[in-house]
């Protein structure tokens, strides 16, 4: 479990975490979302105590991270991840952090293992790839056995099958009931990887919500998509005040203002048969960006304009 209590942290002028509470409990992945500079990494430093807060406190398993005796077994992380520059390999590299935290050999090879290293952890971790350091780096999270992670964007610049590795990885440790807590700028990645998520903008806190929550909240008001052969005849039994409908094509309606449930009733009711009746769901991109809207501090607040300007 990690709390964060009205947490502030200044640099200098800069207030890059403002007045920031949220709690994130074990047993399930936990996405800290937000845009460039709203910090997040930050946050994620004061976590494992390697910047304090200016006010504020910061508690993980119940403790302040100083009071640890033993903090690789309480909460690994894996933060600013880069290829590993080092002549060592990733073996000896393992084995020296385990030797500094009384960590026995064993627990190295069962790491190694986990992030699937064994064919090249006696090679040298210098020239390791990106995906290699990756894994390398979350082998080290997971010396201590610790009952919460934190990774700084784990799924930086791995291929689909390194993504899927740490999808499943993370939601296998968070099964165990340890405290998952997850950067990452991939909204789809972290759509199928978290259940929780923490939305920061400009160093406040904007949601602090379950995925399903989010996406539901920016579907409200989505459209419902129906195919029909009667479309006509299907069109004018809902017609109402309120209701819109658009045709693209022969046979399919794009229903705003009535819920998939109604049109099936009603469509039930005046004996038309459907084809096809889906609620358009909001993408969680789609969530976030109306969310943090407001809160991008280094955008191009253009996009559309380019666009149109492109078209
Ligand atoms: N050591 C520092 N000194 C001064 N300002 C800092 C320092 N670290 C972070 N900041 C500022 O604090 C704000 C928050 O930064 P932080 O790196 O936590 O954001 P982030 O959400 O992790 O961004 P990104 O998605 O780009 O990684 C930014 O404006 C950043 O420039």
């Amino acid at each position: 479990m990690i709390e964060i209590d009205h947490v502030t942290k200044r640099y200098g002028e800069k207030l890059a975490v403002d007045d920031v509470s949220f709690v994130v409990r074990p047993g399930v992945v936990t996405g800290f979302l937000g845009p460039n500079g709203a910090g997040k990494s930050t946050t994620m430093r004061m976590i494992v105590g390697l910047d304090a807060p200016t006010s504020g406190r910061v508690r993980v398993n119940g403790r302040s991270y100083r009071s640890f005796e033993a903090p690789l077994h309480e909460v690994g992380a894996l933060l600013e991840a880069r290829a590993i520059h080092t002549g060592r390999s990733a073996y000896h590299h393992l084995l020296a952090m385990a030797q500094t935290h009384g960590i026995g050999r064993q627990r190295v090879d069962e790491v190694i293992d986990i992030v699937g290293l064994a064919s090249v952890a006696r090679k040298r971790a210098g020239g390791f790839s990106l995906g290699m350091g990756q894994r390398l780096g979350i082998a080290s999270a997971l010396l201590g056995d610790p009952q919460t992670l934190i990774l700084d964007e784990p799924s930086n610049g791995l291929d689909p099958e390194g993504i899927l590795w740490i999808r499943t990885l993370l939601k296998r440790l968070a099964g165990e009931g340890r405290t998952v807590f997850l950067s990452s700028h991939l909204m789809s990645e972290m759509a199928v990887t978290a259940e929780h998520l923490v939305i920061v903008g400009r160093g406040r806190v904007i949601a602090d919500t379950t995925v399903e929550q989010v996406v539901a909240q920016a579907s409200a008001d989505a459209a419902v998509h129906v195919r029909a052969p009667e479309a006509t005849a299907l069109r004018e039994a809902l017609a109402a005040e309120g209701v819109h409908i658009r045709s693209a094509e022969r046979g399919v309606l794009e229903i705003r203002g009535l819920s998939a449930e109604r049109i099936g009733e009603r469509a039930a009711e005046q004996g038309l048969v459907l084809y096809e009746l889906t609620p358009q769901l909001a993408s969680l991109e789609d969530a976030y960006m109306r969310l943090t809207a407001d809160a991008v501090e280094y955008g191009t607040h253009s996009t559309h304009e380019s666009l149109e300007l492109v078209a």
